[in-house]
């Protein structure tokens, strides 16, 4: 073995020694689970409120390094949380392939839509998302430097199906309606849609992990809508693609899958995508995902985001509720979906000091 083998191979034994997500994600049992939050970095915050206004608006919030970068280090700084997502959002990828993308304040994103074959036609391909998505990249090296050593970081993107929700409707949806039925009666647009989306999104979280990035995540939020062999294959084929690919590129990446509202399909999703860690929402129990999925590997999840805003001796009970019942396999702490804009901060740090100190 060369010294600098040597060298290399006891930098990545420090590394993994101090990032305790790493550790969870490489399925050891730790004492006390390592915690992050979805949407740490948002509205509940007065320091974003703050950084967001200096921005004007979100997407230029996203796409400014220095200021996104920013965001990203507030509840760091605030909580000491074990990771940090880096801020941007899973639309910025349909727009890095052409669509038109806005916020409408209160209500949420608008794009333009895709819908037909010459819709689909108009699209940019993989490889050119880098000029648009560039600044996100470079949010990623700053963070990669400015973090702490043991924070780890978190690169992301949304899941095929979920992008493709949004774009075919143009907006979000309760039943991602528009999405359904172009499948069902334009299947092969559809289908092209969810492939750009898979390839793309491998060259995007590729570029994430080159900048810095030391675990990726991959959002299905609409996972839940999508039922039989639909589930199979526009949320676990799409998955376990991207998974396979990147794991190629970058042995040793750590990939977090989170098939939102899944239930039963929890079951084996570890195995059918090869995902380390399976993300898991609050409408299932910690009990029956410690049974049903936690066997399989890493869970992360997954307390109700409402306790984030009521607090009290209810949130220390569910907290504690939450660590017991994921005690006896790898665990990373979490809530079942994203914080919200009405959440206390107290509370937040009410549960991290319930999590570490019992
Ligand atoms: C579906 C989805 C989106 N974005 C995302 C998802 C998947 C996860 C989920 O289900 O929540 C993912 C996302 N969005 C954002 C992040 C940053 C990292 C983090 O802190 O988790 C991540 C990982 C920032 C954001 N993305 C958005 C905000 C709020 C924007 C603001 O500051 O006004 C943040 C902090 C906006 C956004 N972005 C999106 C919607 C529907 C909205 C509007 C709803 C809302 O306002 O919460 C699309």
């Amino acid at each position: 073995m060369t010294p600098q083998v040597a060298m290399k191979g006891s930098k990545e034994e420090a590394r993994m020694a101090e990032k305790t997500i790493l550790r969870a994600l490489n399925g050891e049992i730790l004492p006390t689970p390592p915690v992050w939050m979805m949407r740490q970095a948002g509205r509940y915050l007065p320091e974003y409120r703050a950084t967001r206004a200096k921005a004007g608006d979100f997407l230029s919030l996203c796409y400014t390094p220095e200021l996104a970068a920013e965001v990203t280090l507030q509840p760091i700084r605030r909580y000491g949380f074990d990771a940090a997502i880096l801020f941007a959002d899973i639309l910025l990828l349909p727009q890095a392939l052409g669509a038109d993308l806005w916020f409408v304040t209160g209500e949420g994103p608008r794009l333009s839509t895709t819908t037909s074959a010459s819709d689909f036609a108009k699209l940019k391909g993989r490889d050119d998302i880098h000029d648009t998505l560039a600044p996100v990249y470079e949010t990623v090296g700053i963070l990669s430097r400015e973090l702490p050593r043991e924070t780890t970081l978190i690169g992301f993107a949304g899941a095929p199906w979920t992008v493709a929700t949004y774009m075919i409707a143009g907006r979000g949806t309760k039943d991602q309606g528009p999405a359904h039925a172009l499948k069902a009666e334009d299947r092969e647009t559809f289908v092209k849609i969810i492939d750009l989306l898979t390839v793309s999104t491998i060259e995007y979280l590729s570029k994430q992990v080159e900048a810095g990035a030391e675990v990726v995540k991959l959002f299905d939020s609409w996972a839940g809508s999508l039922k039989g062999p639909d589930f199979e294959e526009f949320a676990v084929e799409p998955a376990r693609r991207i998974i396979a690919e990147m794991k190629a590129r970058f042995p040793g990446l750590p990939v977090i899958a989170f098939p939102r509202e899944a239930g039963e399909g929890y079951i084996g999703f570890h195995e059918k995508t090869g995902a380390d860690c399976v993300a898991i929402d609050n409408s299932v129990s910690p009990e029956w995902a410690a049974r049903n999925v936690q066997i399989s590997g890493c869970v992360q999840g997954n307390l109700d985001p409402k306790h984030m805003i009521t607090g009290g001796q209810a949130l220390i009970d569910a907290t504690r509720h939450v660590v017991e019942a994921f005690r006896n396999g790898p665990h990373i702490f979490n809530l079942g979906h994203g914080i919200t804009p009405d959440a206390d901060p107290e509370n937040v740090a009410l549960m991290i000091e319930t999590i570490r100190n019992g």
